[in-house]
């Protein structure tokens, strides 16, 4: 996968770079281009906004550096290859982002993002862009943020991690939170390593059984009860038939 992200804070992107991603990177698996929006910007100050029509606070980023900025993006990814790729627009007003959009976005060969400042983009910039490209405007919770670039680490970490061979064999995305199959849409239980004992707490004896049947009803039961205690709203989506045959294999 390409990933191209343009914003006026290059230096945001940094932790792409390290862990997760920036070894996904290292292997070739993941290709991250950052782009300064400011390179668009022609004039003496490299102005990327202005004014908003119809008055009111703050600034709206301007379309001209915005297009030169996505032309030459995907010019050069067409250039060399890439495939169509899809738009990205984190903004408060979007489609929520879940592991299904992240899903989604995990099969697109290309993802560029266009994470905003002050009070946005210029609404004719996705206009047009959505002409030619799949536009994804996404939020990653109902909170404001000064800024795109945050959601685009999140995007970004949470796609990445789906990729082929990115995960290593000692984690899975199979048990995630909201993963397919008889856990689908309930959280993630509790989780315990050594040592044993700990400031006077154990350990479940169920997890030292050895008995994998028991340990996954009680984990499946933890879930639930987690679920249910954070997550009301998840239990009505989780398949109680998957847990009946489930159930019996265990
Ligand atoms: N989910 C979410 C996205 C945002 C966001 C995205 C872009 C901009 C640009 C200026 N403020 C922004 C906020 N806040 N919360």
């Amino acid at each position: 996968m390409r990933i191209d992200v343009v914003t006026i804070f290059p230096e945001y992107l940094e932790p792409l770079n390290v862990s997760l991603v920036g070894k996904a990177r290292a292997a070739g698996r993941l290709d991250v281009r950052v782009h300064d929006l400011r390179g668009w910007a022609h004039d003496r100050h490299n102005t990327v906004d202005d004014t908003p029509y119809g008055g009111g606070p703050g600034m709206v980023m301007m379309t001209g550096p915005w297009g030169e900025a996505l032309d030459d993006v995907l010019a050069d990814g067409y250039e060399t290859g890439a495939a169509r790729p899809a738009l990205v627009v984190p903004t408060p007003s979007g489609r929520p982002f879940t592991q299904a959009l992240a899903v989604e976005l995990a099969a697109s060969p290309w993802l560029i993002f266009a994470p905003a400042r002050y009070e946005g983009i210029d609404t004719r910039v996705t206009a047009e862009y959505a002409t030619r490209l799949p536009v994804h405007e996404v939020s990653i919770g109902d909170y404001v943020l000064a800024g795109g670039e945050a959601a685009v680490l999140v995007i970004t970490e949470a796609v990445a991690r789906l990729l082929p061979g990115v995960l290593g064999n000692a984690q899975s995305h199979a048990d995630d939170s909201f993963a397919p199959g008889p856990m689908a849409d309930l959280l993630e239980g509790p989780v315990y390593t050594k040592p044993p004992q700990w400031r006077g707490r154990g350990i479940p004896d169920v997890l030292l059984s050895g008995h994998h049947g028991k340990i996954a009803r009680w984990r499946r039961d933890e879930a639930l009860r987690r679920t249910t205690a954070h997550r009301p709203d998840l239990i009505r989506r989780a398949d109680p038939a998957a847990f009946d045959k489930k159930d019996r294999e265990m």
